[in-house]
């Protein structure tokens, strides 16, 4: 199998620099999501690490194994053992059902006996250590963030304990890599997840990689250690995207690869939307809105340090490694080292100059769709809005937990949309009782948020005309409506039953059509594709 090489940070200065003389095997960062480790662990030692490695160092980042669901892996039920500890619950049935599924998938995955006895031993022991430390929380009656931590970390350490014996037993040199310990216990967090702290923990993380000999694949577990508040509140599940991305930082990886179940990022869910395109490439900030907005592509953290670094992110599918996937890059060129340049970039201006003016046509990258939203609307008691207010309201959102995902305001009147998940219900409820000090609320349940997001949204006159008539013809009652600040997202809050009617229509209209401007605007962005595949 022949696989396009990755386009590095490299390939991108070469564009600038032909000169360039060849350069040893360059590094490429491989992350792997829960349900593909536990869907496809063959497909990504023989058809991925193996050839990728060939051309490339490859360093291999995993996820706690999901057999089926994530709702249903390792990590929730990892989650579900620490709750029941904590409330003198039968903890020991979760881990056995965890042990269960590890050591059976180990008996039916790896062939060699020694490494299948070594497996099944680390696995054990690891799940040992689980044990105990819930037994502790229990006595206690209570699971510190740190205990958390250190009850999650075992579900990569499982993952990877399994990926580097696959590799192993598949005739790759690999190496497993634990995480957890990467952070010293006396880190000093003076400013939380600030700068020093990411360029710390990339440094460290690099180091470990590097200095491992040339024909090492290492495994690292996606778990990177113990942080204060704990790595679900600071970073949230999917947290292995973002130490992909610091692996990739630490050791100037040319690509960091972010492999999925499906071939990249589209036009809108394809589940939802079977007319929906696979995007070539789309910018870190389309990326972080759509994953935000619904479509769960890659964890928003993780754009800002590699993109920082001038690293390309290329989503891709275990199922189809031949794929191009779809590149996370700006759409502005700079070389590695000096700062970006100033957007937009001279090409993009000149035509958004000379095409705007005269073909005010609509034009967005992908439509995507975040369910489970609750809108509340909140009449203050006032006549005006009273000094404080809004601040009242976020305290009392914030003490709780829960996020606003729009919001829209008038003199005396506050409207906002968050997702509910069951598990938060509990939640809401607290924060309706306070809020009902405040003025008269209404909730409406069951509703989901539309947006339109694209980064070139932002030239168009009559994008967000376009997308409420859309809604409108087809009968679509609009309850609230948003633009995000920064212009590239267009949001409204729609009823649930209506979801994937909106989507359709709105895709049909917005998405499938072929305007002038956006066939410059692709062919635009093509030409450059072009150019970096060349180099
Ligand atoms: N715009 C989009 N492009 C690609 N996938 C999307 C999009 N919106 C939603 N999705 C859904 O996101 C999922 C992401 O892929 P998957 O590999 O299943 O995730 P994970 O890595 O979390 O297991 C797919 O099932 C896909 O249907
Ligand atoms: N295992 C963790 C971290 C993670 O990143 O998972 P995934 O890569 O499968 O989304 C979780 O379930 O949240």
């Amino acid at each position: 199998m022949s696989v396009s090489p990755p386009l590095s940070a490299r390939s991108y200065n070469s564009i600038l620099d032909l000169k360039l003389t060849p350069k040893a095997k360059g590094w490429v960062v491989q992350k792997f999501g829960g349900t593909s480790v536990g869907k496809f662990s063959r497909n990504i030692v023989d058809d991925i690490v193996k050839v990728y490695s060939k051309a490339n160092r490859v360093a291999v980042v995993s996820s706690a194994r999901s057999s089926n669901t994530k709702s249903e892996g390792t990590t929730s039920r990892l989650l579900k053992s620490a709750d029941l500890a904590a409330d003198n619950g039968d903890f020991q049935s979760v881990l056995d059902i965890i042990e269960e599924d590890h050591i059976q998938n180990a008996k039916d995955s790896i062939s060699d006996k020694q490494i299948q006895e070594k497996l099944i031993n680390d696995t054990k022991a690891e799940l040992k250590r689980a044990q105990e430390l819930l037994r502790a929380c229990q006595v206690i009656g209570e699971i510190s963030p740190r205990s958390l931590d250190s009850v999650m970390s075992v579900g990569e350490k499982l993952s990877c304990l399994f990926m580097t014996a696959s590799m192993n037993d598949r005739g790759l040199n690999a190496e497993y890599i634990d995480l957890s310990d990467v952070i010293p216990i006396d880190y000093d967090f003076h400013d939380g997840f600030d700068d020093a702290f990411y360029k710390f923990l990339s440094e460290e993380l690099g180091r470990r990689v590097v200095k491992l000999a040339d024909d090492v694949v290492p495994v690292l577990t996606g778990y990177f250690g113990v942080v204060p508040g704990g790595l679900l509140n600071g970073v949230g599940r999917g947290y292995t995207d973002l130490c992909a991305a610091l692996v990739a930082v630490g050791i100037q990886a040319d690509e960091l690869q972010v492999w999925k179940e499906v071939d990249g990022i589209f036009t809108a869910d394809p589940r939802k939307v079977p007319n929906a395109r696979l995007l070539d490439s789309v910018t870190p900030e389309e990326a972080a809105e759509l994953t935000y907005y619904g479509s769960e592509v890659i964890h928003p953290f993780t754009m800002e340090q590699v993109i920082k670094a001038k690293i390309p992110i290329r989503i891709k599918n275990v199922e189809n490694p031949n794929g191009n996937g779809t590149i996370i890059f700006p759409d502005n060129l700079g070389r590695r080292g000096e700062d970006t340049p100033p957007h937009p970039p001279a090409a993009y201006e000149t035509l958004s100059n000379s095409y705007i003016a005269s073909h005010k046509k609509r034009s967005a990258t992908a439509i995507t769709a975040k369910q489970d939203i609750v809108v509340i609307n909140i009449h203050s008691n006032k006549k005006t809005l009273s000094h404080g207010f809004l601040a009242q309201i976020f305290a009392t959102l914030d003490n709780l937990k829960l996020v606003v995902d729009l919001i829209s305001t008038s003199e005396v009147h506050v409207s906002m949309a968050l997702q509910i998940q069951p598990d938060q219900e509990p939640h809401l409820k607290h924060a309706l009782l306070e809020l009902r000090k405040m003025g008269t609320v209404d909730v409406t349940r069951k509703m989901t948020i539309i947006s339109l997001v694209g980064k070139q949204m932002v030239n168009f006159i009559g994008i967000a005309g376009n997308m409420f008539k859309v809604l409108a013809d087809n009968r679509i009652n609009i309850e609230m409506i948003s633009q995000g600040a920064n212009e590239i997202n267009i949001s409204a809050v729609i009823n649930d039953k209506d979801t994937i009617r909106a989507l359709q229509s709105i895709h049909a209209k917005l998405l499938e059509g072929t305007f002038g401007f956006d066939d410059h605007v692709e062919s635009a962005l093509d030409l450059r594709l072009e150019a970096l595949k060349f180099a």
